[in-house]
């Protein structure tokens, strides 16, 4: 059938219909709102690349906990700024480090939420890479011990999920392992599969403190050129053992959560990360879009692309709009 007996536009004239075939829901319970804790006590440093986040102590995180449970935004992923860095991120496997407390202190006040727990050295290192340097690089093998001394402690702590975003080889079937030796075989492992080095993490890493102090991070993070690598490190992770596979950033690598999504029939979760978050506040800011639509818009294409799951710093006010319908 063609014009004139199909005419697309017959479903757009009325709202209830325009609404009855609308393909694709964006919902509070996909958000997962990311979350940087610092030490000491009514701490609330604003993050200036990042309007509306902030570095908190623990006192305050349990506060914007209970505020985003109170919005349905029931999941957060935690990232930590410890008081002390070291060689090899070995503060980051402490049952007192700085997101093991937090862990704990949310636990003990809110008992609706999901807290996933990110594992990376980067935060943690004097140097700002995400493994141990051997020779002026990320060594491989020797990253994995620390790695999975981080994911138990922070299991320990009572983290629900377990989210690797180190981009080393092997870290998920030794992760997997070390978790199950402990006792944690029903923790998920939402590993960062496809994560490409990005110049959209720099607000992140004036956030977490976590900027490499020389080099990059392309000996590990991938190539953004590249699509069919990250179909074999997708399943690399899932081989080893990840139960949600994720594809970082999220908007310029839609069509690498579109891929994902369909070659592996996984749980799939994007990261909508720093810079992509900072450019809608910008332009926003300066009226130069309308921001919540933005926001709207840039979140549905994520869920549409095929993530099931979205990390996003807009996630409470995306809650409240969605709370609005
Ligand atoms: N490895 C740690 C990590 N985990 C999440 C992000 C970035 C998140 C964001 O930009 O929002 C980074 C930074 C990086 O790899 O440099």
């Amino acid at each position: 059938m063609a014009f004139p007996e199909t005419r697309l536009r017959r479903l757009r004239y009325n709202k209830v219909l325009r609404n009855m075939v609308t393909e694709t829901h964006l919902r509070v319970e996909d958000l997962v709102y990311p979350l940087f804790v610092c030490p000491g006590k009514g701490v609330k440093n604003p993050i200036s690349s990042m309007p509306g986040n902030y570095q908190m102590s623990v006192d305050m995180l349990v506060e914007e906990c209970k505020l985003a449970v109170s919005k349905g935004v029931k999941s957060i992923l935690l990232f930590g700024i410890p008081e002390h860095k070291d060689e090899h991120g070995h503060v980051a496997c402490q049952a007192d480090g700085i997101v093991q407390q937090a862990i704990r202190a949310i636990k003990a006040e809110i008992d609706d939420i999901l807290i996933v727990a990110d594992v990376c050295n980067c935060e943690y290192t004097t140097h700002g890479h995400c493994g141990t340097i051997i020779d002026g690089d990320v060594d491989n093998d020797s990253t994995l011990q620390t790695l999975a001394d981080q994911s138990v402690s922070l299991a320990q702590a009572g983290a629900d999920v377990i989210a690797p975003s180190d981009m080393m080889d092997g870290r998920i079937g030794r992760i997997r392992k070390a978790l199950d030796d402990n006792g944690f075989e029903k923790t998920p492992i939402m590993s960062y599969a496809a994560k490409y080095a990005s110049g959209f993490y720099g607000p992140f890493r004036e956030a977490a403190e976590s900027a490499p102090q020389f080099g990059d991070r392309s000996t590990y993070q991938m190539n953004p050129a590249n699509s069919d690598e990250a179909m074999r490190e997708v399943a690399e992770d899932i081989n080893e053992g990840a139960d949600i596979v994720m594809v970082k950033p999220a908007l310029s690598y839609l069509d690498i959560i579109y891929r994902v999504k369909n070659e592996f029939e996984m749980p799939t979760a994007a990261y909508n990360v720093s810079g992509e978050f900072s450019m809608v506040k910008a332009a926003g800011s300066k009226d130069w879009i309308d921001e919540n639509r933005v926001m709207m818009e840039v979140l549905l294409s994520i869920k549409r692309a095929g993530a099931d799951i979205i990390i996003t710093y807009h996630a409470l006010d995306a809650a409240d709009i969605l709370n609005s319908y």
